[in-house]
């Protein structure tokens, strides 16, 4: 069943600066419709979040610009994660996958998409080619980042956490991204056009259902659609897209974090039956930001989420949650390894 218009849109025009947040009624109001959504359909629209249309725009140009380069250009950059001992290795996050390396669910045998990421200072990156496509990316990280520190107050305040710095404080690559490593990976999708001479079922594909394994996920898409939500009763909601917005959702880290509170949300990218052969055979682009904490922050999910007004529902629960403390690198590289194994 397709639901529609059920991912809550949080406009955040509202919000000031004011000296005690958590006192304030715009800052719990926005808090609180997080807290909902997250909890439910675990997607959210931002609107009006500060980030400049300009700057997501160039990023868009320079994705086209990059997937638009021939591909002997393109595998220069190709990703290897693997260091001298085969084993995967953070720093090397970053570079071209091309159609058919990244698999994200067993069913799906293969996705039609190139994947460009870009790793915070470290990389090979094509400034010979493209000389603005660092400085676009490197520009919209930092709005991101800057949304980040806003969005992770707000969570604190719906998650009625006495610190309302508690997210803040395990993120201080934030504020010194030199001084501390984060699982911060930002993205560029290119799902290419579906040439008119090849078949087109209906049901067709673009990226394998998955969620996210990291904290929380920015994504700004393209106007050709397709991206799709499983909502926490299993219903597959359209994440229709809205000019000017940022979509926000979470990861397998915060489902931990928050003992299933706040789930991963479980998605994917679908060609829509329901508009004209044109539009299905459409590229999309998007673009995505996995945040994570620092690497060395100790995720404690007994500390964060067993609070007296959350118990109720955690017992609810019929998973269950490890509440031992892991750090956030090594929660990750647990689901890492399942992808690029
Ligand atoms: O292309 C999109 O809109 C989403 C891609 C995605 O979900 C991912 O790369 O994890
Ligand atoms: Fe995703």
């Amino acid at each position: 069943m397709n639901v529609t218009g059920a991912i809550p849109i949080i406009d955040l025009a509202n919000l000031k600066e004011v000296e005690n947040i958590a006192e304030d009624p715009e800052w719990n109001s926005a808090g609180d419709q997080i807290r909902a959504g997250l909890g439910s359909v675990g997607f959210l629209y931002l609107t009006n979040h500060g980030i400049p249309e300009n700057v997501v725009s160039q990023v868009f140009k320079q994705s086209s610009n990059f997937f638009g380069l021939p591909p002997g250009v393109k595998l220069k950059y190709k990703k290897n994660t693997q260091n001298e001992n085969k084993l995967f290795d953070l720093d090397r996050h970053f570079g071209y996958q091309p159609p058919g390396m990244e698999k994200l669910h067993p069913d799906v045998s293969y996705e039609h998409k190139e994947i460009f990421d870009w790793l915070y200072g470290v990389g090979v990156y094509p400034d010979e080619d493209l000389p603005e496509f660092v400085p676009s990316i490197f520009e919209l990280q930092l709005a991101c980042k800057k949304l980040l520190k806003t969005f992770l107050r707000l969570l604190a305040i719906g998650l009625k956490l006495d610190d309302v710095d508690f997210f803040l404080k395990t993120c201080r690559n934030l504020q010194e991204p030199d001084k501390h490593r984060a699982l911060n990976i930002f993205r560029l999708v290119h799902y290419p056009p579906v040439p008119e001479d090849q078949e087109l079922p209906s049901g067709a594909v673009r990226c394998g259902e998955h969620s996210d394994f990291g904290f929380l996920t920015f994504l700004f898409q393209d106007d050709v659609g397709g991206l799709e939500v499983k909502n926490v009763n299993g219903e597959w909601v359209d994440a229709t897209p809205i000019p000017g917005s940022v979509l926000v959702n979470t990861g397998d880290l915060t489902e931990f974090w928050t003992c299933g509170i706040l789930p991963a949300t479980p998605h994917r990218i679908i060609i829509p039956d329901d508009v004209d052969d044109a539009r299905r055979r459409k590229a999309r682009y998007s673009i995505v930001f996995f945040m994570g904490p620092d690497t060395d922050a100790v995720i404690t999910p007994t500390e964060m989420s067993k609070r007296p007004h959350e118990l109720e529902r955690i017992s609810k629960c019929d998973k269950e949650y490890s509440t031992d403390p892991v750090t956030a690198y090594d929660h990750m590289m647990k689901r890492v390894a399942d992808i690029y194994r």
